[in-house]
């Protein structure tokens, strides 16, 4: 009989470790970590008439690092990839989470337990594809009702060729990231593949020190008009100003454009690559670092890009934009725990004593002992102190660790675009 492998990890508390079994027949015996829906969840399905489909298939693995091995039912693209896995504890919003490619390089896997019952629609796209490497889901609703929706989340991500699995324990693989810290895992729908392939896959691989931008931010500049739909805005401008802005596309959010097209930007989108002495000849009011994937600390260019720029226009910083422009300053970026992912992350502006609900995404985040004298540190995270803002007066800097645009998550710090446009004119 073979032996069976002891995978070393601590089972959280109320769950049960499923006996070992052989789940291809042959080689090694694994201990699997196998949650099994509870009574009181089943009874709530039952209720809300939501139909699990038992006779589906376990045919994916999740494999992480730390040898937890969690079977899964695919509904999205097959294949075998390995990612980053982070939970995003947003209640909705999936589709703008799946099209913002700040999630290059990661699984991204949802805490609230059903997803998928809105569908998709083109409305509500960040970017033009999906740049995350997979979706991991508790449930997938299998109907599908908004009078937006124009496609089922499953086809849209087999379309993109975006694997998804659904029917594992989220809440206990989340707790697992809350207290080792972030992962990397290997995702994978192919049998021939034994579970130390895929372990082996996950531990030979990192995040850290890769340069995902260059893969995400545009080829060439572009002129962007679209504005927030007026129906759905709350909060624009509307005084007739017009400032003209340059917006670095380090993997950009394209609500971010239309919030500043809203607040009476014109803006030019350039690639993350794009000369400072260039985009200085375009002389423009103001100059905004967008969000974007991966490391800050691996993307030295950037770096540069942005200290050619300070001092030069009024700049503003959004998540990747704000670390880019702490590292400028003379600052240091560090990886946290498992970061920041959701829209419910209270901040609060020392400025105002105000606290904003907030919408993030980001794994790092600037040290604020490492900023030199004169660097303001703006906004705390209340969840854990982390620095959430930045400004430098001398040199028109502001910057946010977290999203004002919103997309999908409150539109409380949605005021910091009009920070932007104060900024620009008091400089003018
Ligand atoms: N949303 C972002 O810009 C993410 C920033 C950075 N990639 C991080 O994970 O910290």
């Amino acid at each position: 009989m073979a032996a069976t492998r002891t995978l070393g990890f601590v089972l959280p508390t109320g769950l049960s470790l499923h006996p070992s079994f052989d789940r291809r027949g042959g080689g090694s015996r694994v201990s699997i970590i196998r949650c099994s829906t509870s009574p009181l969840t089943s009874s709530i399905a039952a209720a809300s008439g939501i139909v699990e489909k038992p006779w589906s298939a376990y045919n994916a693995r999740l494999v992480l690092e730390d040898g937890s091995i969690w079977p899964a039912k695919s509904f999205g693209a097959p294949g075998t990839k390995v990612a980053e896995l982070v939970f995003n504890t947003s209640l909705t919003g999936y589709q703008e989470i799946l099209t913002d490619p700040s999630y290059a390089g990661q699984f991204v896997l949802m805490t609230n337990p059903q997803i998928g019952n809105t569908g998709v629609n083109p409305d509500d796209e960040e970017s033009e594809q999906c740049f995350l490497t997979g979706l991991v889901i508790r449930s997938l609703s299998i109907s599908t009702s908004n009078w937006r929706c124009t496609k089922t989340l499953a086809d849209y991500l087999t379309e993109r060729n975006i694997m998804g699995i659904y029917d594992l324990d989220t809440r206990a693989i989340t707790r697992r990231l809350r207290e080792d810290g972030s992962l990397i895992g290997v995702l994978s729908t192919e049998q021939s593949k034994t579970d130390d392939e895929l372990l082996q896959m996950s531990r030979s691989w990192d995040i850290v020190g890769i340069d995902l931008i260059s893969g995400v931010s545009c080829k060439s500049p572009y002129e962007w008009v679209d504005k927030t739909n007026p129906e759905w805005d709350f909060n624009t401008n509307s005084r007739g100003e017009s400032y003209k802005v340059i917006a670095y596309d380090f993997g950009i959010k394209q609500n971010i454009l239309r919030r500043l097209s809203s607040y009476g930007c014109q803006i030019t989108v350039v690639p993350s690559s794009f000369p400072a002495s260039e985009a200085l000849k375009m002389n423009p009011d103001g100059i905004l670092f967008s969000n974007g994937p991966g490391d800050p600390s691996a993307v030295p260019y950037a770096v540069e890009t942005v200290k050619e720029l300070l001092g030069k226009a009024p700049v503003y910083g959004i998540c990747m934009g704000h670390q880019l422009l702490g590292q400028a300053l003379g600052g240091k970026t560090f990886k946290m725990k498992f970061g920041h992912h959701g829209g419910n992350h209270p901040v609060r502006n020392n400025r105002t004593g105000q606290v904003e609900i907030s919408a993030q995404n980001h794994n790092y985040a600037v040290d604020p002992a490492s900023l030199p004298e004169g660097v303001e540190v703006t906004h705390v995270n209340l969840n854990d102190g982390s620095c959430a803002g930045l400004s430098y007066p001398a040199m028109n800097v502001m910057s946010l660790q977290y999203h004002p645009e919103a997309s999908p998550g409150p539109h409380d710090s949605d005021n910091a675009f009009r920070e932007f446009i104060e900024l620009m004119k008091r400089s003018k």
